[in-house]
């Protein structure tokens, strides 16, 4: 603590951008001795209209040698968009003035503080890098130590975010007034308008009309402390250069506070009312005991072995165990899955690399080497939560084959929320230290979903009318599985156990591997054979079965993109993704439990042990995979749509998924968070699509379109928004971009990608005082960071919101959400589930039909399947480009329902 108290303080006025920790970030690192802490705009600690307000407000801001005032949403002429910085900006010598900085929004909020006008831009600057015109001390009379914070500063480039603009009468200006060099009109504070900001740096933007358009982006307001940034001096693409425009700053707000002996005054860290950049770890939210060795405090039914409830004793310290064989020569995963009868099964989870066997480009190499295949998940614990309830539940079916049907319904408040459950049960359930484990992504852990709404209550975004109780967040506890090793050829079959419960016995990993050695490859043509050729189908299928598609009307989708532009020109968002969704209803296909007893009588007549019947198998298989619906036409089942699509579409995130009521069929390319049993953690935001054709067929070709300013300016917003969601977890100077701008080459499209990094604070030192509640781990990031920005826009949650009114309150489910494993080594992956397709257990629709025989009218229950498709709006979109984008990402998706009728 005694450091600590040397430490400059710097208070950071969060606006809810989606850049805030970058700036936290740079100040610590860039300072070196200062600590910053953070109060959002509209902190309800100090809300303005309670009669102390004053003094709390001067009381707190006495702690700080200096304010930053952050970038955000919206305009400083809204008073909500800006909250406390309007009060900064009144102090007086008398009642606290201090230091500070004020950074686009925070800028702007200054400028109308100091007289001047905030208006629209003639076109928003979204990632933009431009060349900063800055004042040297002679041009505008002011230097080192006059508050002339460009002193001794080279020309440097750096990257916009704004829409709005300062307007401080500059444009007044006669043309021969403003080129005049030395000394030039630019330079000097405008008389009459805003006698008291002098302008220290502009953008000259050269508008398609051949104007120039004077961007004000620097001010010092010559009676107060008081300095202004429009551009991000933390953006990934500022210069370097432009680093020493911050030191400056800081100098210069040193020697302010020394030349008024202003003293800094310390409080204890209680008595603050910000809070430190980075967030406390899940663990540490908890009021429930972590570890093996705490007594529980539950009272709910006991299983009476011990007072642990049943499902807190599952799965604790685990032991590994594994058995490799070969894969067989053209064996496929899929093939795999069928041999193990999962294909028809009602709870199956496959994550496959399913681009694995493709053709490596040596600068765009994106196969996955791993697939993984949970097994045995009817005798898996269940995690389900739905966003919005104080309680998630666990469920278990059965146990060595055994129908037990649990559930139970887990209090949130003492873990914190559900992040916290998650963090507590993996946290007694870890493996590692100590043992030698084989160097696989997964060995055993938790596997699943969760939904875009789930990401949207994480930034505390209200969900409103939820017509539903579907879970948002599911996970099954893996302890059987099989892991695919594409480069090596090898199969790794796989268990988690506890030594002192389960029988001492590899005979499930031997009876598997027995099976998948004889397993032979089921050629291509075969996965349409069970089928009826589609001239056959259509000539046997009544109307009444006929798949139905409703894709997003044209003109809608179009006039949406207009609406996102108009935001964004407002100011409210520098991007916005756009989504929309295709609705498809046929005939049902797969076995759907529909109730509790059916799945009980399913499970019964199903044999979950060792000794599972080979024969048997293939006739669940068979009679599964092409279930009879109402109609006498079979009809294509989830399996059958997954391998068409991961045939059509092999991507590295490749997943086919049943669980919790829903089916997720999915050929996902975009990795949203890996990180590894170290802490390293790896997010690769993709932004920037471009349709293979007969034009654009190279790798070549697809980076000269989209290597140029809207499409990189794209890619570089969720880059430092990414940086920000890391940072957040990370901290300062533990973030850092590894790749950036990348194009690589998929199936059907070439896509570019930034691979952005970031290291966990190591637990050593929270472990030393044996205090395990400080550790992070890959999950505090994956909470931290949902919904995955390329998904949402930036900022994030004021992006959310407008997305949400624009998309009309429509849930975007499973789509825009994430799938992946967490594993017991520490480690994880997530995809973010996009180019897929899914659907609910209990959304069915009624269907009128005619009777085949008899022309009679029925009616027929159909199933609903969703495909979400859309892309990124900026200013620079065009609503045609953008409706087109959306079409082509929905095209893959949809194409398995005409391919498979
Ligand atoms: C919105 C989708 O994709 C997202 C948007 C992208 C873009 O705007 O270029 C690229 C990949 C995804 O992050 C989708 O596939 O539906
Ligand atoms: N990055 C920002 O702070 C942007 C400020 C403001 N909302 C604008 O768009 O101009």
């Amino acid at each position: 603590m005694s450091g600590n108290k040397k430490k400059h303080k710097i208070l950071f006025l969060d606006a809810y951008d989606s850049f805030s920790n970058n700036i936290t970030s740079l100040l610590t690192t860039l300072l070196h001795n200062v600590d910053v802490y953070v109060l959002s705009i509209d902190s309800p600690l100090l809300d303005p209209t309670s009669p102390d307000f004053h003094n709390r407000f001067r009381r707190e801001l006495a702690q700080y040698t200096a304010v930053v005032c952050g970038p955000g949403p919206g305009s400083p002429d809204n008073e909500a968009d800006v909250g406390l910085m309007n009060y900064v900006w009144q102090l007086t010598a008398g009642s606290g003035l201090l230091p500070v900085l004020g950074i686009c929004l925070g800028f702007q909020s200054l400028v109308k503080y100091g007289g001047g006008e905030v208006k629209r831009l003639k076109r928003g600057l979204h990632g933009m890098v431009r060349e900063v015109l800055h004042c040297s001390d002679s041009d505008c009379g002011y230097g080192n130590g006059d508050g002339n914070i460009f002193h001794d500063v080279k020309p440097f480039k750096a990257t916009l975010y704004h829409s709005l603009c300062g307007d401080i009468g500059q444009h007044e200006v006669s043309e021969a007034d403003w080129k005049e060099d030395r000394g030039g009109a630019k330079w000097k504070a405008i008389q009459g308008k805003c006698p008291e900001l002098l302008p220290l740096a502009w953008v000259e933007e050269e508008r398609e009309n051949g104007e120039v358009e004077r961007i004000l982006m620097g001010v010092l307001h010559l009676r107060k402390p008081f300095w202004g940034l429009q551009y991000h001096p933390e953006s990934v693409c500022t210069e370097q250069e432009g680093n020493k425009v911050i030191e400056n700053w800081f100098k210069e707000a040193l020697r302010w506070n020394e030349e008024q002996g202003r003293m800094v005054v310390e409080v204890a860290e209680g008595e603050r009312l910000a809070h430190q950049a980075t967030k406390p770890s899940l663990l540490s939210r908890l009021q429930v005991p972590v570890g093996d060795d705490e007594q529980t405090t539950s009272s709910t039914a006991t299983t009476g072995e011990t007072n642990k409830i049943w499902w807190e004793r599952i799965g604790r310290r685990p032991e590994y165990r594994s058995v490799a064989v070969r894969l067989p020569h053209g064996v496929q995963v899929s093939d795999v899955v069928e041999e193990l009868g999962l294909d028809g099964s009602d709870k199956v989870v496959v994550l496959e690399s399913a681009n694995a066997a493709a053709t490596a480009s040596a600068r765009a190499d994106v196969r996955g080497r791993y697939s993984i295949i949970a097994a045995e998940l009817d005798e898996a614990l269940r995690l389900e939560y739905h966003t919005g309830n104080e309680y998630a539940t666990l469920k278990l079916q059965s146990v060595n084959g055994l129908q037990v049907d649990l559930s139970e319904r887990v209090f949130l408040a003492s873990y914190g929320g559900i992040w916290g459950l998650v963090a507590s049960f993996q946290e007694t359930r870890s493996l590692g230290s100590g043992v030698e484990l084989p160097d696989l992504p997964f060995l055993g852990g938790f596997v699943g979903f969760i939904t875009y709404e789930q990401g949207l209550s994480d930034i505390d975004i209200h969900l409103e009318n939820r017509q539903h109780h579907r879970p948002d967040v599911c996970l099954v506890w893996v302890t059987k599985s099989v892991i695919i090793d594409h480069t090596l050829g090898l199969v790794h079959i796989q268990e988690l156990y506890s030594s002192d419960t389960d029988v001492d016995d590899d005979a499930w990993m031997r009876s598997i591997a027995d099976r998948l050695v004889s397993t032979s490859p089921h050629h291509q043509h075969q996965l349409f054979n069970d089928l009826p050729s589609p001239a056959k189908r259509a000539k046997t299928r009544r109307p009444s079965t006929s798949t139905s598609i409703q894709t997003p009307l044209t003109k809608e989708y179009e006039a949406k993109v207009k609406a996102c532009q108009e935001f964004i020109a407002a100011g409210d968002s520098y991007e916005l993704c756009l989504t929309d969704q295709t609705k498809i209803t046929r005939p049902l296909s797969d076995a759907i439990p529909s109730t509790t007893s059916q799945e009980h009588k399913a499970s019964q007549q199903r044999p979950t042990s060792p000794t599972f019947n080979r024969k048997q198998q293939q006739r669940r298989r068979s009679s599964s995979s092409l279930v009879p619906t109402t109609t006498s036409t079979p009809v294509p089942s989830s399996w059958h749509l997954y391998k068409t699509l991961r045939s059509r579409q092999p991507a590295p995130f490749a997943s086919y998924l049943r669980l919790g009521g829903v089916t997720l069929v999915s050929a996902s390319p975009e990795r949203f968070l890996t990180y590894d049993r170290r802490g390293r953690c790896s997010m690769r935001p993709m932004k920037g699509t471009v349709r293979k054709s007969e034009s654009v067929s190279t790798l070549e070709q697809a980076e000269k379109i989209l290597h140029v300013p809207k499409e990189e300016a794209e890619n570089l917003m969720i880059v430092d928004l990414v940086r920000h969601d890391l940072h957040s977890i990370c901290g300062a100077g533990n973030v850092e971009v590894s790749d950036l701008l990348k194009v690589e080459e998929y199936q059907s499209v070439f896509q570019m990608i930034t691979v952005v990094e970031g290291q966990l604070p190591s637990p050593s030192s929270s472990h030393q005082d044996g205090n395990n509640r400080k550790k992070y781990t890959g999950l505090d990031v994956l909470a931290a960071s949902l919904p995955p920005g390329s998904m949402t826009g930036a900022p994030k949650k004021r992006s959310c919101e407008l997305l949400q009114q624009i998309e009309q309150h429509r849930e975007r489910s499973l789509y825009s959400g994430v799938v992946g494993y967490m594993c017991v080594t520490g480690r994880g992956d997530w995809s973010v589930t996009i180019r897929s397709l899914f659907r609910w257990d209990d959304e069915r629709v009624t269907v009128q039909g005619q009777g085949e025989q008899d022309g009679q009218q029925s009616e027929e229950e159909h199933e609903v399947w969703h495909i979400g498709a859309g892309g990124a709006v900026t200013i620079l979109s065009t609503p045609e480009g953008e409706r087109e984008e959306m079409f082509t990402k929905l095209a893959g998706p949809l194409r398995v329902f005409a391919d498979l009728g």
